[in-house]
Parts: structure tokens; sequence; C-alpha cells
């Protein structure tokens, strides 16, 4: 069966709701603005007009005033009550051509009373009833067309009984009154099918940001993925990097430390490339298992990784015991490593410690713990060793350096 544009449009689904009831949904507030607005509009026009009735036709003043006020006058007041309702829009919209359909019942009512030749001329004055119900309340266009060839009818079939009416007279109406019923019916429903061809728009345009933004979001964090380890890569760190002066006063300290895998191009010479991937992804699993939540862990380079802590547990006792528990934790990997004098995979680390101040910079934090993994490098590998600012600590940490790394193996 033929369908309307419009209508088929309506009756298309998205999502689990059609686009007829997202329609009604999105737009409730704004259209039930304007039905509100219009038919206050409609109402002081169509009760001004007893003013109307009796000057022009004072014959029936007295219908007018009963039939304005004992009918209309509390289906307008039942009107507005209705649309403070939790109804669909849709339906209000019908109670709102409802009513105006029956006020040109009444108002044809009205006029059937009058003996005055002038009700003639007056009754031409019905035809607003159809544009009301067509391009001034824009209802949805099925009720626009059912109303409207309502109130046509009534109009039409109240004409033979008005007093004078003659077969020319109707004819002479008619000549305005099926033009004003068609083409505002066409208005009606190019304006119907408009607004719901640019709220689909809307919803596409919508629906493009909201997926726009999710990969954006999803971009954004694979840009900051090292693929390989599931890590943070450089990229990702420099974001923790930006917020570092933010947290200067709240969090008293930086730890930074920076993990090594020792002759990690011999193991690549030795075992081939791929086992060197796995390794790179055992030493990353342990780093990551071994720090705490809010710890950074990133791959830094090749076979380098860096841990970045900002908070109470950054001091440099519990970043010295961190990079500690590390070292032990790659050792106990037990991944054989040939080529090497301990028979297996092995790490150096370089610890750095500091206070967090306005001028704090990572660049600086990174190259002192690197001076420091120079020297864990140059004093043999696989132990850890550490740079801080807290001279006071100097000592006490040199010699926990010291102990561990003789219990290396
Ligand atoms: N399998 C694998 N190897 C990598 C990756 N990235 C870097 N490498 C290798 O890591 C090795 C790093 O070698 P070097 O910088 O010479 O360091 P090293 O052999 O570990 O020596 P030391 O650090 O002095 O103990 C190079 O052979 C790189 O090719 C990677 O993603 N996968």
């Amino acid at each position: 069966m033929y369908r309307l544009p419009y209508y088929h449009q309506l009756s298309q689904r998205i999502g689990a709701t059609t686009v007829r009831e997202k329609y009604d949904l999105d737009r409730h507030d704004e259209r039930l603005r304007s039905l509100r607005l219009l038919t206050l509009l409609l109402a002081i026009f169509y009760f001004s007009y007893t003013l109307v009735d009796i000057y022009l036709l004072p014959d029936v003043t007295v219908r007018s005033l009963l039939l304005r006020g004992v009918i209309m006058l509390p289906l307008t007041g039942l009107l507005f009550a209705y649309y403070k309702r939790p109804v669909s829009i849709r339906h209000k919209e019908l109670a709102g051509v409802t009513v105006v359909s029956l006020s040109a019942v009444v108002w044809c009512a009205i006029l059937l009373g009058s003996e005055d030749e002038r009700v003639l001329s007056y009754f031409y004055a019905g035809l607003v009833f159809l544009m009301v119900l067509t391009i001034v309340l824009t209802p949805p266009f099925e009720h626009s067309l059912y109303s409207s060839l309502f109130v046509f009818t009534c109009l039409y079939t109240t004409i033979w009984f008005l007093h004078g009416a003659t077969s020319i007279y109707v004819i002479n109406h008619l000549t305005l009154g099926v033009p004003v019923l068609v083409l505002t019916l066409i208005a009606n429903y190019r304006f119907s099918a408009e607004s719901l061809r640019l709220y689909l728009e809307n919803v596409s345009v919508e629906q493009l940001r909201v997926e726009l933004a999710a990969r954006n979001a999803e971009l954004e964090k694979i840009s900051h993925i090292d693929p390989l380890t599931g890590l943070t890569n450089r990229r990702g760190l420099t974001r923790f990097a930006d917020d570092l002066q933010q947290l200067s006063g709240a969090q008293c300290c930086i730890a930074v430390i920076i993990i090594d895998v020792d002759h990690f191009k011999a193991f690549n010479d030795f075992y081939g490339h791929a086992e060197g991937d796995n390794c790179l992804r055992a030493v990353a699993n342990a780093i990551r298992a071994a720090c705490n939540q809010e710890d950074v862990v990133c791959r830094f380079g090749g076979e380098e990784f860096l841990i970045l802590r900002s908070d109470h547990s950054a001091q440099a006792f519990n970043a010295l015991t961190l990079a500690e528990k590390i070292r032990m934790e790659v050792v106990g990997l037990g991944i054989p490593h040939q080529p090497t004098q301990e028979g297996r995979v092995t790490i150096s680390v370089g610890v750095f410690t500091g206070p967090i101040n306005p001028d704090a910079e990572l660049n600086t934090f990174i190259k002192e713990a690197d001076a420091a993994l120079y020297e864990a490098k140059r004093e043999g590998r696989n132990r850890v060793r550490f740079n801080t600012h807290y001279t006071g600590y100097a000592s006490h940490l040199s010699m926990l350096c010291a102990s561990n790394s003789d219990k290396a193996l």
C-alpha cells in the first residue's frame, strides 16, 4: 500500500522506538509551548468575536453569549488542564484540534439562529476555522486532514439552512472554501514533512557527533598505549608531565624509576626478535604487577620502562623498595639469557626522588633517574641505584642499595 513519504519516515525505527515516538518525545516541550500559546491566542479571538456577533447580528446576542459561555469557555479550561497531563504531545494536539472543531460547530449553531441578511457575508469567516486547523495550529497532518474535512462538512451543511442562502451563494462560498481547504492542507503537509526532515537531520548529526566523540576517545586512548606491552607509551607520559605542576603543594614528592633490561641486544641476537618481544611483555607484566594502581607505568623506549609516582608513597624509601622488589621479581621470572654470566634476564634500575615544586619539570627528574641507571649499569648491572634531593636519606639509602645488590642472585 502506498504511504506518503512523511508517514513512511514516521514508521521507521531509531533503535528501540519508532521515529514517531521519538519525534513526539523529543519535541514534546517545544510543541507544547507553541500549542499553549496558540490556544490562548485563538481563545482570545474566539471569545472576542462575541462582540462581533452582537454588533453584526444583534438577534443572536443571547444565543452567542450562552453557547460560547456555557459550552466553549469550560471546554477551553478543560483543554488547558489536559495540556498539563503527562500524555503524548500527539494527544494534546488532537485535543486542541477537537476543541477548535467543536468551536466551529458552536459558531455555526449561533449563526443558524440569525434572521439577519448580514449573516451570509459573516459566514465567510467560517473559513478561518479551516486555516486554524491546518496552517495556524499546524498539528500532525492526519489530525489536520480529518478535522478540517469535518469542519468543511459542518460549514457546508449549515450553509443550506442559513437565512437567505441560495445555490449561487453556496457556489460563491465554495469557490473560496474548496481552495482554502485544499491549499492549507497542502501547506500543513509540507510543514509537517519539512519539520520531520529537519528533526531527522538533527538526530543523524547528533548520532554522528556521539560516534565521532567515542572514536576520538578510543583513538586518544590507543595513541597513548604501547601495543606490545599494553603499558602507557611515551606520548601518554607527557600527559602526566603536563599535570605535574598542578600536583605541587597537594602532593609532596615524586619518584621516577627507570628500568632497563640488561644485555637485551645479546638476548635478541641469541633468541630472536620474537622471543625478545615475549621477554619484554613478561618484564612489563612483572613491573605492572608490582606497582600501585596510581603509579604511571610506561614503556619508555625499546627495552626501557619508567615508573612515575607522585604521592606520599613516592618517598625515597618506598620508591627504592619498589625498585628492588621489581628487580627481584624479574630475576624470579627465570627467563633464560645464556649469553650472560647470570644465565637469566636481569634488569638495572635508576631511581630518583625529590620534592614537587611549582617549577618541577619531568624531564629534569628523568635525567636524574637516568644518571642513577647509568651508575647501575656501570657498576655491573642487575642492581638498583638512586639519586635523591633528600640529602638526609643519602647514606641510609646507599647502604640499602649496596646490601640489595649483594643479594642480587
Ligand atoms: N625484541 C625487541 N627488541 C627491541 C625492541 N625495542 C628495542 N629492542 C632491542 O633492544 C636492544 C637494546 O640494545 P642496547 O641499547 O644496545 O642495550 P643492551 O643490549 O640492553 O645493553 P645494556 O643496556 O647496556 O645492558 C636493541 O637490540 C634493540 O633492537 C622491541 O620492541 N622488541
